[in-house]
Order: C-alpha cells, then structure tokens, then sequence
C-alpha cells in the first residue's frame, strides 16, 4: 500500500521533450512596444527576425537576437545588471558573492526583487529559471522570505499581481470580477490578510501569500499562469500599525465581523462561481474562527478547499506515518503513538482531525474510545475537558480525566510537563510562536517512548520555527526525526554524521490537491480526495530514505510528487464517481486509465514555459 512506483520519471522527461519539440502558436492582439511591455508576451531580445517583422519590433530592441537557453544563463550566471541601493550587482549569483556579510534578511529581499522584476518583465523566463532552481528560489518567492515581502508590503510595491476586493466593494464584484484580463481561470488563491504564516494580522499585505502559493502552483504543478489568480479579500485590518500607517494600500478600518463579514465573502464566491463555474477557489491564511466556518460554508456547494486546515493535515499525516517507519515499526502502530501537538488553530486542528480519522480507519473505532493517543496544547498550556469556554473544534481533542489519563496532567499543563509526563512519540508544533521548544522541552524528549522521536516545528516563517534543527539534535539527540516548515541546512552532527531536516510544508501537497481536483472535474473536494492525496505522499518515500531520517521528498523533486499527488486525486474521484473530466477528457476515459496512464495524463496536462511563435491577430 505505501509502495509507488517512480517511473513517470522519464514520462515527466518525455513530457518535457514533447512540448519542447512543438511549441504551438500563440495569438496575440497587440504590436509594437505593447508586447515588449506585456511580461506574457515578451521575449526580451528573444524574439527571431520573422516575429521583429510581423509585429512591428523591428528598431525597438537591439539587433543581436539572444535564444531563450542563453537569456536563462544570461540570468542566472553573467550579465544582468541590478542596482539596488547601492549595490551594482551583476547577476542573482554575483549578488550572493557581493551581499556577502549583509543581514540575511536584505539578502532575501534583494534576491526577491531581482525574481519579482524579471517576473515583471518576461514571466516566460521567470517560470523557467523558478522550476528549475525550485530548492535555491522557494526560499524567496515563498517562506520564508515572502513572510518579510508581505512585512514590507507597501514599500516593495511596484506593479499589482492578482484581484483586490474590498470591503468598499459591496454590490459591484459581479462586475468586477469581469475586470480580470483572462477568459479562463483554473486556480485561484484568496486570503484575508488576517493570519499571514505566524505574522498575524497583515492586512491587505497579505497578497504576497496568494501570489506565492501560485508561484508554486506553476512551478509543482505546471498550473497556466495565465489561468491563475491570486486574490486578496480586503475586509479591513486590526493590525494597529497600519491602521496608523498614512501609507497603508489598504482599507483603513477594524475587520468587519459576523454577517457583514460573511456576505462579502459570499458576494465574492458567487462571482468566481458565475464567471468561472470550474475554477478551484484554495482559502489560505484566514484567522481559526473564518477558516473553519467558511470550510464548512463553501466545501460541498463549491469547488474548494483549506490549505492550513486540510493541506497541512495532509503533510503532517505523511510525516507522522514517516515517524512509525523510521522507528522500524509496522504502520499499524500509528495507533499506539503518542502525539503532542502544539497550537489548536486551524493547522494544529486540522491535523489532529486526519489523524484521528486515521486511527479510526485502523482500529475500526469510529469515535477513537480506547486510549486517546492524542496531547493538544494551546496558548493556556493543556486542553482539557475542564476548560472554561473551549473553542467547539479543539473540544474533541480535550483531555478527559479518570482511567487512561496521565496522574498530575490537569487543565494548563505547561508544555514542559505535558512531555516530560507523557514522553511522546512525537511532539509536533503548529504555535507560531518561535523557540516555544525550548532546551528544557527539547532535553525532555530524550525520555520519549519513541527509540527514535520526531520533532515536528512546523511554524513559518524560519523566526517563528518551534525550534531550530541544530538545537532539536542538540539538545533532544541525534537519533530524532526532524522536520521544518521552513527549510533549514542539514546539520553537522559532527563524525561524518548528518542530521537530516526534511521540510515539513503543505507545498508537498496543495499542488497536486489543486492540479488533481481540476483534471478530474469534481464539482467539490471530498475527504477521499484529500486522504488519497495524504497517502501517496506519505508512501512516496522509500524505507531506505526513512531509515535515514528522510521523510519527505527533496523540493527539487517537487514536480514528480505532484504528479503521482494529482493522479492520486484523480483516481479517487473516479472511484468516488466525482470525475467528470477535463477538456477533452472525459469520464469515461479517466475511468479506463492504468495507474501509469493516469500519471503520465497528468504530466502531460502540465504548462512548460516555452518561447512559442507569436501570430498577430486583430
Ligand atoms: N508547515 C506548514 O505547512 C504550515 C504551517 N503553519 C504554521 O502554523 C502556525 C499556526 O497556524 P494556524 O493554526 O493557522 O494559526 P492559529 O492562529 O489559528 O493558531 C495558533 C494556535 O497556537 C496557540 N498558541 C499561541 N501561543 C502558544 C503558546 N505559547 N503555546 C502553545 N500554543 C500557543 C494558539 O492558542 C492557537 O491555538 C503558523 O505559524 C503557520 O505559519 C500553518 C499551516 C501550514
Ligand atoms: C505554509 C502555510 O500555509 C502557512 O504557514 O500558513
Ligand atoms: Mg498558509
């Protein structure tokens, strides 16, 4: 059941070498100048002579005609001149050389505006050098760094990306909603600003995370980016700061609450669903209160899903099953693991909520009755059926007392008791609160149950991690599991031993949860689909790679998982009778597809960002 094979490899290779071959043509309803300044269009000095002559560029670029592989090393090697600040700088690599001793933070920022301006400029080029540098650029273009874009919103912004609508907007987004450039729109990305990463509350700042998420929709999943829209739902911000903040692009007002709030949510669901009935809506970054009840609103009347909720759940379900394995034990042991997990907001919760359904399918007991395997903590330390005013969702999981429970663990337990008492398997963390595992915590696992515990600090960005990989093997020992939602180095354990840091990030997954659900034509996303999507991951591993501490894939496979991740969901709705196809493949050819038909069909359904011929039409 764990075990899938790896051959699509070379179909992904195939794939690549068929588009390569014929790039088909594109129409274009612009000349001149217009298309040097339309970054969809744009070749940069790329365009051949025969394009110069047809589309009226001839003068306008200089005559030397550059192709596309030499602008890609042009960009990523030698000539690019980027002034910033005071920097000259010569290309992305030569600023690394030249940064070299700046804060980490302005290095970041730097390298994120180099990507943003030839993003700008010509997103062909910009999409290629992404997929292809994927592990040294997701740190830019998504967390960590895009937390400080977001931080520093206002100051970076040049050219807008994506869909605004605002709480000003009352009444007018069915119009609005015709203002987007595209006829069609497969993926859209939306947030309210108003938990960004562990930044809280960021306002109309925010957009950064859509466009991200987007960005690695592209890259993972060969996503059109001219069929993508990032959106941000501008409801208001009672982020103090920037309701100061002369400068503030937002709406400067306290976030409207209750009915008000939710009708313009509504308002916005009921546009995209009238002009694109198909499109797939990923809600990303809403504080726990707006997560779950638009989840619960929307799931079976739209095609949709939570990131933070159902995404991460998903990831850390396959990580938590990469735990059982690297302690040399049968999956079925998941059942007798014991999990701490650390913040009951809409990650934390979602991720107890797979797990326990996880268990449930393994015992054959619905309600989880035997022994609870499950510690959850929040802001006011253990959860507890004792808790005055328990949030509805984190009710579930309170500790109860009598047979079962641990003697001393009572309402509030710190996070320090809780481990020391409890000694478990895994102590997972979805706080966003930096360095909570602190060396006390940290020194407590070493008593863990687990002959090889795991540490999850799953908190972005990198400042708010749980805790860093050098001290979790530090301080919790070398025999851990380790992982991070932001990345961090592999540790020098010293000896020729490496502490391996796997990225525990729903990257791994919404990807193909979006790509998948969008091929398939399901009208929503069941639990089958996500649970589908949870397994292929967690099998994608081989025992090999576990018993290393390797429990998730290296991002620069990242475009292979998503393709074994979409076939997944696709199969699944088949199964579930969801499917109702995808452009010119219907039910029934999904139905009669071999498993290895049905990855090479979603590999082949992946954009690849290609110069094609330009024909001008009027
Ligand atoms: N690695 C990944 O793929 C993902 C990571 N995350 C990260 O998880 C974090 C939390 O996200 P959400 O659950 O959506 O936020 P949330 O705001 O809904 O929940 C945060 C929870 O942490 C608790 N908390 C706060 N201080 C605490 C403390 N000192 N000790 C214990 N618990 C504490 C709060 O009471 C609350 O229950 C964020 O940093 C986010 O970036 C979220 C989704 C995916
Ligand atoms: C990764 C992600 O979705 C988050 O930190 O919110
Ligand atoms: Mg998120």
């Amino acid at each position: 059941m764990w075990r899938i094979s790896r051959s699509v490899a070379s179909n992904l290779r195939q794939t690549r070498h068929f588009s390569a071959a014929i790039p088909g043509p594109c129409i274009v309803h612009k000349r001149g100048a217009d298309i040097l300044h339309d970054p969809w269009f744009n070749k940069d000095t790329g365009f051949p002579l025969t394009e110069r002559d047809r589309l009226g560029l001839r003068g306008l670029l200089p005559p030397r005609i550059i192709s596309f592989e030499q602008q890609y090393e042009r960009f990523s090697e030698t000539e690019s001149v980027f002034l910033w600040l005071e920097l000259q700088v010569e290309s992305y690599r030569s600023l690394e050389k030249n940064t070299r001793g700046q804060p980490e933070n302005v290095v970041s920022l730097a390298k994120w505006r180099i990507l943003n301006r030839l993003h700008d400029r010509n997103e062909t080029l910009y999409y290629r050098v992404l997929m292809d540098n994927i592990k040294d650029f997701a740190p830019i273009i998504y967390t960590p760094t895009v937390g400080l874009v977001c931080q520093n919103y206002g100051g970076l912004f040049r050219r807008p990306r994506g869909m605004y609508f605002s709480a000003k907007d009352k009444g007018e987004m069915m119009s609005m909603i015709y203002n987007w450039p595209s006829q069609q729109v497969d993926m859209i990305v939306v947030t309210d600003g108003s938990r960004i990463l562990g930044l809280g509350d960021l306002g109309v700042q925010g957009i950064g995370i859509p466009i991200g998420k987007l960005d690695m929709y592209i890259a993972a999943a060969g996503m059109n980016p001219q069929r993508v829209l990032p959106v941000m739902l501008d409801i208001g911000t009672n982020n103090q700061n920037l309701l100061e903040d002369r400068l503030y692009l937002g709406v400067r007002q306290p976030r409207l609450e209750g009915e008000e709030y939710i009708s313009i949510v509504d308002e916005f669901m009921e546009a995209v669903s009238t002009r694109w009935p198909k499109a797939i809506v990923q809600f990303e970054d809403f504080q726990m209160k707006w997560a779950f009840e638009t989840l619960q609103r929307y799931r079976k009347k739209f095609c949709m899903f939570n990131d933070d909720i159902q995404g991460t759940a998903g990831v850390a379900l396959a990580g938590l099953l990469g735990a059982v394995r690297a302690q040399g034990r049968p999956l079925s042991d998941f059942v007798k693991q014991k999990i701490v997990v650390v913040g009951a907001g809409s990650a934390g919760i979602g991720v107890l909520s797979m797990a326990k359904q996880a268990v449930s399918r393994m015992t054959g007991d619905n309600e989880v009755t035997g022994n609870n395997p499950f510690w959850l903590l929040d802001k006011d330390g253990l959860v507890t059926k004792a808790r005055n005013n328990i949030e509805l969702s984190a009710a579930p999981f309170a500790r109860g007392f009598g047979p079962g429970e641990i003697e001393g663990l009572g309402e509030g337990a710190s996070l320090l008791e809780v481990v020391k008492k409890v000694k478990p398997h895994v102590l997972l963390g979805l706080s966003g609160v930096g360095g909570i595992f602190t060396e006390e915590v940290l020194k407590a696992m070493q008593e863990s149950d687990s002959v090889r515990p795991a540490i999850f600090s799953m908190s972005n960005p990198t400042t708010n991690a749980e805790c860093t990989a050098a001290d979790a093997f530090k301080y919790a020992g070398e025999n851990i599991v380790f992982a991070s939602g932001s990345p961090f180095g592999n540790v020098n354990l010293g000896n020729g031993k490496v502490g391996h840091v796997n990225q525990a990030n729903n990257m791994y997954l919404f990807p193909g949860i979006g790509l998948g659900t969008l091929l398939s034509g399901a009208h929503y996303i069941s639990d089958g689909m996500l649970q589908a999507a949870a397994e292929c991951l967690a099998s994608y591993m081989t025992d090999e790679e576990i018993n290393k501490g390797i429990l998730f894939p290296s991002i620069s496979s990242i475009r292979h998982i998503t393709t074994e991740v979409g076939a997944a969901v696709v199969r699944e709705a088949v199964v579930e009778e969801l499917a109702e196809g995808h452009g010119d493949i219907g039910t029934k050819e999904l139905m009669h597809m071999s498993e290895e038909e049905m990855k090479e069909y979603v590999a082949r359904s992946m954009w690849y960002p290609l110069y094609h011929p330009l024909v001008h039409e009027k």
